[in-house]
């Protein structure tokens, strides 16, 4: 077998008051992002305590992946380290050092390219080795899943479970409304190898990713991909409209219900918990709009054994890749795909 352990590798999150600053300034170093919105998300974390769900999340796939490996004999040690918080990903790298893994496949809890989505993870990777030095085990990561089943089909259920909620006599009203992680104009469209087609590789997926789980799960109903968790100064465009802004506006058009799923994310951490269940909900609430948002894959066992099959599947000299779209789509990522963001001087 050419590889000798999987790495879960996440953002990250805190787990107590006193790190939430230190992990927002991990975050944030050099990005430009001011002073007032990182007080403002700091006090998002504070309001649960000081402990994003993320990491705990983690937990449960890694366990989860554990046993769905060793209930299909696939002998992988499994792995976790993180961009942003503990455990983080150098002393991940050391770990597997010490243990003899020689060269490791990597799982990102991330479905779609772009830089931060993606190419960031990558340099991830790269720091993380260099510190630990000669010996550090290889990690090559696993393709982009946006549009495989595993992860499109937790999504569709989750849309149908939501929209069961709603009542029936208004779903000519109702309106699918998929979410992501808004990024700066820029980092769109440089998402995706050279030369790159608008809009972008991050948006391009999400789209086609949005269509799939709208034509499964409720093709009677309209749908729209909008942007949520808007960072950075207010001067630099970002990807829109904002969730809030876009709910408002289907108000006023005469939509009565919602149906708000989150495509953009794996799991129900704090971006879904406070900028959807409280934030969204809340415009919702005062646009008199039937709100309702659908879960994320989380634990689901398709998207688990979807990992095992993206190992196995980088396994075999000619995989036949399980999924659902048609975007082009590759193992390795090309050197110069997803140009990082210029950087700004921390303030
Ligand atoms: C594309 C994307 C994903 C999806 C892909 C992936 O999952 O990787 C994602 C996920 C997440 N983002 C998260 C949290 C944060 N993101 C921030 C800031 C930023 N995100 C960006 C992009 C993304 N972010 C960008 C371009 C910035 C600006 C700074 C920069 O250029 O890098 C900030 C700073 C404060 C602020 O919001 O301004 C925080 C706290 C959490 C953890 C939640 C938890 O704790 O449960 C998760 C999973
Ligand atoms: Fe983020």
């Amino acid at each position: 077998m050419p590889y000798d352990a999987l790495v879960l590798v996440s953002f990250g999150g805190p787990e107590r008051p006193e790190d939430v600053i230190p992990f927002l300034e991990n975050v944030t170093r050099g990005r430009g992002v001011p002073p007032e919105r990182l007080a403002a998300v700091a006090e998002h974390y504070y309001s649960f305590g000081g402990v994003s769900p993320i990491n705990q999340q983690n937990r449960e796939l890694m366990a989860a992946i554990e046993a769905d490996f060793s209930a299909n004999e696939l002998p992988l040690p499994v792995y976790w380290g993180n961009r942003n918080w503990h455990p983080l990903l150098t002393d991940t790298v050391a770990e597997m050092k010490a243990d003899g893994v020689k060269r490791a496949l990597a799982f990102v809890t991330s479905a779609y390219g772009g830089y931060s989505s993606c190419r960031q993870y990558l340099e991830d990777f790269a720091k993380a080795r260099a510190a630990v030095g000669e010996g550090a085990p290889v990690i090559d990561k696993l393709r982009h899943f946006a549009d495989h089943p595993g992860f499109v089909s937790p999504h569709i259920d989750a849309v149908r479970a939501a929209l069961d909620t709603l009542d029936p006599a208004r779903r000519e009203t109702t309106r699918l409304v998929f979410t992501a992680h808004s990024i700066p104009n820029s980092m769109a469209m440089t998402a995706g190898p050279p030369p790159v087609d608008p809009p972008g590789r991050y948006v391009a997926q999400l789209r086609e990713t949005a269509a799939l789980v709208a034509a499964a799960a409720a093709p009677d109903l309209s749908w729209d991909l909008v942007w949520q968790s808007r960072s950075g100064p207010p001067s630099v465009p970002w990807l829109e409209p904002d969730v809030n802004d876009h709910l408002a506006a289907l108000a006023d058009t005469g939509v009565t219900s919602v149906v708000v799923s989150p495509i953009g994310f794996v799991s129900d951490h704090l971006e879904v918990i406070w900028d959807l269940d409280n934030e969204a909900a809340a415009t919702a609430k005062e646009r008199g709009l039937d709100f309702v948002r659908a879960a994320t894959p989380g634990t689901d066992p398709r998207f688990v054994a979807m990992v095992r099959e993206l190992v196995l599947e980088r396994m075999e000299p000619h995989p036949d890749r399980l999924r659902l779209g048609t975007l082009p789509l590759w193992d390795t990522c090309p050197a110069d795909c997803c140009t990082p963001p210029a950087r700004r001087p921390s303030s």
